[in-house]
């Protein structure tokens, strides 16, 4: 998969056998971002459960096909619920997904971020600040859910995690970086707009729970895909739109319409490393 086109084919076949499929997905996610990540993943083609009591893990978490957990708006409370979901997603083989979530902002959210990376993530997604912070353990320097660096710049911070943790790594940004420790990928799809709406990001890591779903054998792969196709149809979406509010209702119509043509139009992924 190295030319622009054959990353092309493969993008629109996650993206077809997503809609075909229609992969559950669990999703322990902030009270900011619910409602985005829910309706990305319903345009995509994919089934949301936003189930995070810990009573309804050991009985619902064995039939998902993937899960996402995101610590946005973490407590002491919901810790135990990400750790039990997590822990069995990994002990049944079914692919999860971690974004620490401006981890960066106290040293609770740091300590649960490194505890929950120790149940071993498939892919953690996080952007430039927050994947710098928590590949050198460190809080302090922080604009909260925002990023005050370039993806670009954590690229050497995303490799180091990705071979510490086991861990696809991907930092969401103008380019979208893909690690597995060896090779890097860039995604340069996307607007810059799409940093004005709240829980982009954390929507982009609910897709990538669903493409794992479905191709958990390649997980760099299956990232690359999902960050493509999620930034075309935001791509899509500000042709259409006067400013976010109406970016983020474009952004859902134009990845529920995605066809073919338009995605092998547009795809622009290459090799960085
Ligand atoms: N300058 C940019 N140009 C193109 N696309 C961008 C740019 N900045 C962000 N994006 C896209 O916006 C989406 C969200 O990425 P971002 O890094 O803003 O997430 P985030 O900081 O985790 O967001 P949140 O925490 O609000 O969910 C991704 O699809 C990313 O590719
Ligand atoms: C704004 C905000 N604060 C905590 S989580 C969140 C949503 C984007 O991550
Ligand atoms: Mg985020």
């Amino acid at each position: 998969m190295e030319s622009k086109s054959e990353w092309g084919s493969g993008v629109w076949a996650h993206l077809t056998t997503v809609r075909q499929r229609s992969p559950l997905v669990q999703c322990i996610t902030n009270f900011v971002s619910m409602d985005l990540v829910a309706n990305t993943l319903l345009s995509a083609g994919a089934s949301p459960a936003m189930v995070h009591s810990v009573v309804e893990i050991p009985d619902f978490t064995p039939h998902v096909h993937a899960l996402c957990v995101n610590v946005g708006t973490l407590t002491p409370d919901w810790l135990p619920s990400m750790k039990a979901a997590a822990e069995l997603a990994s002990k049944l083989g079914k692919p999860w997904v971690l974004d620490p979530a401006a981890v960066s902002c106290s040293r609770f959210r740091l300590k649960a971020c490194l505890e929950l990376v120790e149940l071993k993530p498939t892919v953690i997604k996080g952007n430039g600040s927050e994947i710098i912070a928590l590949s050198s353990a460190s809080t302090g320097q922080t604009k909260g859910a925002d990023s005050s660096h370039e993806s670009t710049d954590a690229i050497e911070a995303a490799k180091s995690l990705a071979l510490s943790s086991g861990a696809v790594v991907a930092v969401s940004g103008a380019v979208d970086i893909v690690t597995d420790g060896k090779r890097v990928i860039g995604v340069r799809n996307g607007t810059k707009m799409m940093q004005k709406i709240t829980a982009t990001g954390c929507s982009l890591a609910g897709l990538i729970a669903a493409f794992l779903a479905i191709d958990s054998l390649q997980p760099l792969e299956a990232t690359v895909s999902a960050m493509s196709v999620f930034g075309i149809a935001g791509e899509l979406g500000e042709a259409m739109s006067k400013g976010p509010a109406s970016l983020r209702m474009h952004l859902i119509d134009s990845l529920y319409g995605l066809d073919e043509t338009t995605v092998l139009n547009r795809v622009n992924i290459t090799r960085l490393g």
